[in-house]
């Protein structure tokens, strides 16, 4: 199978990072386990603790406040599931943008789960959240509410500001799901609100297969993975030392490799060429605060499976409404809950640049895609 030649998807996974790459070589080496208490096993938990201190750093956390699991996928389950059984939660918030990770994590803990919209523009409805939070009061009930920083899809920076402090001023805990927002955004944890907070590796450069659930001391026996006592008892199982290794690596050279405002450059030259190509493109989440790095867009009667096939045809690799979901093709849920309808979600693309995107990424993605969109109206003959 040939490599796609373009690749514009860093929300679903970012390329690997030349400098976690050379750490995840170079711990593969290193024999043992962190565990043990012999020089081979103290080797490798100098590794392990070299890297919690580096994503700590990144996350403006105390490294103590990092428990590494397997993925954000999990940390976002051990902050739900775990955290609202020991925190002793009666009811769960979650928005409705929210990624699946959390949506069904909520589910799975059997508590009511109280879901706050978004708006047209994408941001979470922090009035209906206030009234949640008043209505608990009244009820005295305790709610762990779980958000999202930065929206996989659309790339909507949700008002972190405002939520932590409506949240924060409350007694009701708040986890964040910050996996798109780490890295390129100031995270400051040990700081801010959350009391509970997931990152993910792969986001940043590092491998999958391994995320971090940062959690203040309150909530230290916030636990989902029983076992041999690993993370300071917080996550059973021996530790993935030449994941952990890249993790770190990418946590220190994320930064340096991620030109915020090229990246920025990029995607609004990418939106221009679209508009040119195709002047009725609804590009989703332009009325609010976005990331840099995402366009989520349709063209009206232009359904995003064929576009995205005539994409790939052409080497190059984008997504439709959220990739996690294992090459599920189908509408969004967070476009849905943004009200925009169903056949015009089903148009939605999303592409996603990152640390190695080159303007010579987005003239190949325009010039793939108007050959798409020329074929789309041979056929439909619809202004397109
Ligand atoms: C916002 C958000 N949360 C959670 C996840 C899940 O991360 P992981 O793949 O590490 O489980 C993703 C992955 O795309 C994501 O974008």
């Amino acid at each position: 199978m040939t490599r796609p030649a373009i690749y514009l998807d860093h929300n679903a996974a970012s390329p690997l990072l030349p400098e976690a790459r050379d750490a995840l070589v170079a711990a593969l080496g290193v024999i043992g386990n962190p565990s043990s208490v012999h020089s081979h096993g103290r080797a490798q938990r100098e590794i392990v603790e070299a890297a919690r201190a580096s994503v700590a750093r990144l996350a403006g956390a105390e490294p103590r406040q990092v428990v590494f699991t397997g993925s954000a996928t999990e940390a976002i389950a051990q902050a739900i599931i775990a955290g609202s059984r020991e925190l002793r939660a009666d009811a769960l918030v979650v928005s409705a943008g929210e990624h699946t990770a959390a949506l069904r994590a909520a589910e799975a803990t059997g508590l009511p789960v109280r879901i706050v919209g978004l708006d047209a523009k994408g941001e979470i409805d922090l009035d209906q959240l206030g009234t949640e939070l008043a209505g608990a009061d009244a009820a005295g009930e305790t709610l762990l509410v779980a958000l999202h920083w930065v929206n996989n899809e659309t790339g909507v920076v949700q008002p972190i500001g405002r939520i932590n402090a409506l949240v924060g001023a409350s007694r009701h805990y708040l986890f964040i799901d910050a996996v798109q927002a780490f890295g390129k955004l100031p995270l400051d944890f040990a700081a801010s609100a959350p009391d509970m907070m997931a990152v993910s590796a792969h986001k940043i450069g590092g491998i999958a297969g391994v995320g971090a659930l940062l959690v203040k001391a309150h909530a230290d026996t916030v636990r989902l993975v029983p076992g041999g006592g690993q993370e300071q008892g917080r996550r059973g199982g021996t530790e993935p030392v030449p994941a952990i290794a890249a993790f770190g690596a990418a946590a220190e050279a994320f930064g340096v490799r991620y030109d915020s405002n090229a990246v920025e450059g990029l995607a609004r030259d990418l939106e221009t060429g679209l508009m040119a190509l195709a002047p009725q493109t609804i590009v989703f989440g332009n009325e609010a605060s976005r990331i840099g790095n995402t366009v989520n867009f349709a063209v009206p009667h232009m359904n995003n499976a064929v576009a995205m096939m005539g994409l790939d045809l052409a080497g190059v690799s984008v997504s439709s409404g959220s990739a996690c979901s294992s090459g599920k093709v189908g509408p969004s849920h967070v476009l849905a809950a943004m009200g925009i309808d169903k056949g015009l979600a089903e148009c939605a693309l999303r592409v996603s640049l990152g640390w190695n995107s080159q303007g010579s990424d987005v003239a190949a993605f325009l010039a793939a895609f108007e050959t798409v969109l020329a074929r789309h109206r041979s056929r439909h003959g619809k202004a397109a």
